[in-house]
């Protein structure tokens, strides 16, 4: 038997949207986006992983419904996070007549809703766009907010937009064909919610890590809600990361960022980057004395239950690391800022924590 379908709302004006949750929901995907938009003609975009899995489906069924499709498919992994990509992608779609009335439907990870994201923000300065994220990570966090773009070789989608998908669509079924790790990376962005602003989410989560271990339906349903629901009132607050209070959601990310250029974006996962990369953070709130070594061991114990990352890969040099953060986009005049948390459930931004600091976090 099904869980029962639900719906986050993100509450932003005339660009709000609805985000649904659920099993089974790819088979409705036509109708959830013409019931939001009068759309004759999609560019579904995806990869070469997802295409035979689920994407060819969601294709029929657009093309049953009646819409004209074209589907372009591009290499999965993070290296499509880049420019030439996205060139491509905008050639194609000149060629296939895509106008302004075309709508930009993206089937597959974080990878593709970037890439896509970003691909339909700025052809014909902006088509209309709707996610149907197929990965955890996905689904918890980056088809969510409207920060889409590419990844320069040495920062971190640093080519960009904000640009807010009309409708999201989450079918938690799709998740039975990821692999063990993709699933676990994942993980990290759910823990990140809870560390970042609700402690009984945090507890939630170790309470229930063997029925998330186990992909349970009903558990997951309720992390990718919540975990939309904390998202949505962060964006909502701060859309374009503008007042500080979103950049909360890049707990992690300083150090994670860092990690995925330094190791040239594919070796470490994104989710397993901001895993370490949340370890490291907490560790250099303990030596500012923000929070006693409690907090981080808590972190650390739960993101292994996990089954995650939380120590530097063998070999990586920690200085490297604190150079290529100078490229973050939170760097702000001439200071790297940090994301460091005060406990489970609340985190604050920091300028200036010394340099040696920084490093003897990631030891
Ligand atoms: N925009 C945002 O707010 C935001 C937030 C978090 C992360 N991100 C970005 O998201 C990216 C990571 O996303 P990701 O972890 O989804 O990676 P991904 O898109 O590379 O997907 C991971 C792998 O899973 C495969 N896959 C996808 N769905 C599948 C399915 N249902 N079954 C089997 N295989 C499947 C993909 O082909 C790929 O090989 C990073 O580039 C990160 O920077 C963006
Ligand atoms: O949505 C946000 O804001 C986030 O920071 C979510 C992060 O999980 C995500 O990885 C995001 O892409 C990072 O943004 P960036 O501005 O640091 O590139
Ligand atoms: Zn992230």
């Amino acid at each position: 038997m099904s869980e029962p379908a639900t719906t986050v709302r993100v509450n932003l004006a005339e660009r709000g949207y609805d985000i649904h949750i659920g099993q089974g929901l790819l088979a409705g995907a036509a109708s959830f986006i013409t019931d939001r938009r009068k759309a004759k003609h999609v560019v579904l975009i995806t990869d070469d992983n997802v295409d035979g899995l689920h994407a060819d489906r969601v294709a029929d069924q657009l093309v049953e419904a009646g819409l004209e499709v074209n589907v372009m498919t591009v290499d999965a992994g993070e290296a499509s996070k880049d420019v030439d990509v996205a060139a491509e992608l905008w050639e194609t779609m000149l060629q296939e007549g895509t106008d302004r009335q075309s709508v930009v439907l993206a089937v597959g990870g974080g990878v593709v809703g970037d890439l896509a994201g970003w691909v339909a923000a700025s052809y014909a300065r902006g088509l209309t766009f709707f996610q149907a994220p197929t990965t955890l990570l996905s689904q918890v966090d980056s088809s969510v907010g409207g920060k889409v773009g590419v990844n320069l070789p040495g920062a971190k989608n640093m080519v960009g937009a904000f640009w807010q998908p009309h409708g999201v669509v989450i079918d938690i079924d799709v998740l039975s064909t990821l692999t063990d790790r993709d699933y676990r990376a994942g993980l990290a962005e759910v823990v990140k919610y809870g560390v970042i602003m609700d402690a009984d989410f945090f507890a939630m989560l170790e309470a229930n890590a063997d029925a998330i271990n186990n992909r349970d339906p009903q558990t997951l349903i309720q992390i990718i809600a919540r975990s939309c629901q904390l998202k949505a009132e962060v964006v909502e607050a701060d859309e374009r990361e503008e007042s500080g209070r979103r950049a909360i959601l890049n707990y992690g990310h300083t150090f994670g960022h860092a990690l995925e250029a330094a190791t040239g974006y594919g070796p470490l996962l994104h989710g397993e980057g901001v895993s370490i990369g949340m370890v490291c953070a907490s560790r250099l709130a303990e030596s500012m004395g923000l929070i006693d070594s409690g907090t981080t061991s808590r972190q650390v114990a739960l993101l292994e239950k996990l089954g995650l990352p939380t120590s530097l890969p063998a070999g990586q040099d920690p200085a490297e690391l604190v150079s290529l953060m100078w490229r973050d986009k939170k760097v702000q005049d001439g200071k790297i800022r940090f994301v460091l948390p005060t406990r489970i459930g609340e985190v604050q931004l920091f300028d200036s924590p010394a340099q040696q600091a920084v490093v003897e976090s990631m030891r």
